[in-house]
């Protein structure tokens, strides 16, 4: 079974409303029964602090999700919970409006300054800027203390789910859709594909921060930068990421550095948090890392660096990510593993491809598992057989080894459903077992839970740094071995 890599779905975004209620219980179990029917592992849903905690602070109601969990279980699943700390809205595919939590955003009606902002003073409300994890302004908590709360809370609520293994995976929600990034490319600001995105650590928090790490470094003069354009434009239309551009200057490594390690920093804290919440218990933990494949092939990776990805060509904006979750044996979820080079717009310069094996190699390297996603939703042979190769990247192999510790699929919905895309998922799912049964034992495919140890100490920044250095990536077939189409 070396070489199976089990499947899992998200499942709808909507399934509990916005009062916090199941509302469709039995079409929910139809929809995982008829997922089950195709031989999927698991699902993925999120479970949304606005609902669980929008009452008020510390008054969570979990009942919904209990009910969900509890149909996952039923139907012979497995369920990936996302904690997740941010709003629905704003990001491709948002089907619905589900803010963070009211007592939160009051507290943003008097200190809008909690909310990342970009340099025009617009404020995003998906999530907290990290500029306040560590203030005490959350009735009497901190936001890394409010996030280490729900998780408590959420294990103390499915703890019986936990123990029975039907809650196996705890992806914790670190930024905007989850993932850990900062929201450089709002939609809802007005931000298209592929516009460069903006950097967002304009908030009075981050400001100060800034300044008292400039000063510490002896520059008390450096400022965040004031050329780096706007959300829609290409690097060379800003004096930032254009040739020659601030970012090749001290000034501008410093601020890139400062910034980037801020989302590391963050990162560490709350996994730390989860790391408590859920220890003895047996889960893995995971953090999502979005795919920002778009102007990857410009020498300024502009695109990624707003989002807080310091890659260059010189530098491994992703290495130092993987090596942070190494001290917590946390997973590398990352969320654009569909998608082919040939498929993008040239004026993109975009590579998924390369920056696919960029971050798997450098999280391989640091000896963690990486799972991932579609970012689109997609039904074609093509992009299931890109799934496939990223899922076993030399194919099936003696040891089973290099493989992704799990893909998740974006995700269930009616035109999943339809007969022809359904039978053609059918496949790819079988094909992601490498030709196997589905097992419901991940022991047997090398993959056994174990209670989770306490994480292991810090690793200091710099010895993080130190694995910004790059390296090559891992061989990678050209196609897959099990393509669908075969
Ligand atoms: O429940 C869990 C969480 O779920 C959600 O978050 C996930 C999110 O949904 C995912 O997208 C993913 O997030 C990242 C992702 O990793 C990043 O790569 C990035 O996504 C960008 C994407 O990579 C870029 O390519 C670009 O996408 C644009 C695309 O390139 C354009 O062509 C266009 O796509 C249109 C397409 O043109 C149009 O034909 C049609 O296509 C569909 C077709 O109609 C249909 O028949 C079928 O064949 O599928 C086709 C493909 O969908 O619609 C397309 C979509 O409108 O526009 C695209 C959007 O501009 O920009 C993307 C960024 O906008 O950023 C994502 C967000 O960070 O992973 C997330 C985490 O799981 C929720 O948001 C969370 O709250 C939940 O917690």
């Amino acid at each position: 079974m070396a070489n199976y890599v089990p499947i899992y779905v998200m499942l709808p975004l909507d399934i509990v409303s916005s009062d916090n209620v199941l509302t469709d219980k039995e079409g929910l179990k139809n929809l995982m029964m008829k997922l089950k029917t195709a031989g999927v592992d698991g699902v993925m849903s999120d479970t949304w602090w606005g609902l669980v905690e929008g009452k008020g602070p510390k008054q969570y109601d979990w009942s919904a999700y209990r009910s969900m969990a509890e149909l996952v279980k039923e139907c012979g699943l497995r369920l990936q919970a996302i904690m997740s700390f941010h709003q629905c809205g704003g990001n491709v595919g948002d089907a619905v409006y589900i803010p963070i939590p009211k007592w939160v955003l009051d507290i943003g009606e008097s200190d809008p300054d909690i909310f990342y902002t970009n340099r025009a003073g617009n404020r995003d409300k998906e999530y907290l800027s990290l500029g306040v994890d560590h203030q005490n302004i959350f009735q009497g908590r901190t936001a890394v203390q409010v996030y280490g709360d729900f998780m408590k809370s959420f294990r103390d609520a499915m703890a019986d789910l936990i123990e029975d293994e039907v809650i196996t995976d705890i992806e914790v929600g670190l930024g905007p859709a989850g993932e850990l990034r900062y929201p450089s490319y709002p939609q809802d600001q007005g931000w298209v594909f592929p516009g460069i995105g903006e950097f967002q650590c304009y908030d009075k928090y981050l400001k100060a921060a800034f300044k008292e790490a400039a000063t510490k470094a002896g520059h008390p003069e450096w400022d965040m930068p004031d050329n780096a354009g706007v959300y829609n434009d290409t690097p060379e239309e800003t004096g930032f990421f254009g040739p020659n551009g601030t970012y090749l200057t001290e000034e501008g490594k410093f601020f890139l550095t400062w910034y980037s390690n801020n989302l590391i920093i963050h990162a560490d804290d709350i996994l730390d948090e989860a790391n408590k919440a859920f220890l003895g218990c047996k889960v893995k933990l995971g953090a999502k890392v979005a795919g920002v494949h778009w102007w990857y092939n410009d020498s300024s990776h502009a695109a990624e660096l707003t989002a807080g990805y310091y890659n260059l060509y010189v530098r491994d904006g992703y290495r130092p990510i993987a090596k942070m979750l190494s001290r917590h044996a946390a997973s590398l979820d990352f969320t654009c593993i569909e998608m082919r080079d040939s498929e993008q717009p040239a004026a993109a310069k975009s590579a998924p491809q390369e920056l696919v094996k960029q971050v798997f190699s450098g999280a391989w390297r640091e000896d963690i598992d990486v799972a991932g996603e579609n970012a689109l939703p997609r039904y074609d042979s093509y992009a299931y057989n890109q799934m496939l190769l990223n899922a076993r990247p030399q194919g099936v192999t003696d040891k089973g080894k290099p493989k992704m510790y799990g893909v998740t699929y974006l995700r269930a919905s009616d035109d999943l459903f339809k007969e022809d895309n359904f039978d053609l998922f059918k496949i790819f799912v079988t094909r992601m077992h490498a030709n196997q049964e589905y097992c419901s034992d991940p022991g047997k495919y090398g993959q056994e839970l174990k209670p989770l140890a306490r994480s292991k100490p810090k690793i200091p920044i710099d010895e993080l740094l130190e694995a910004s250095k790059p390296y090559g990536f891992f061989p990678w077939d050209e196609e897959t071995d099990m393509s669908v189409d075969g």
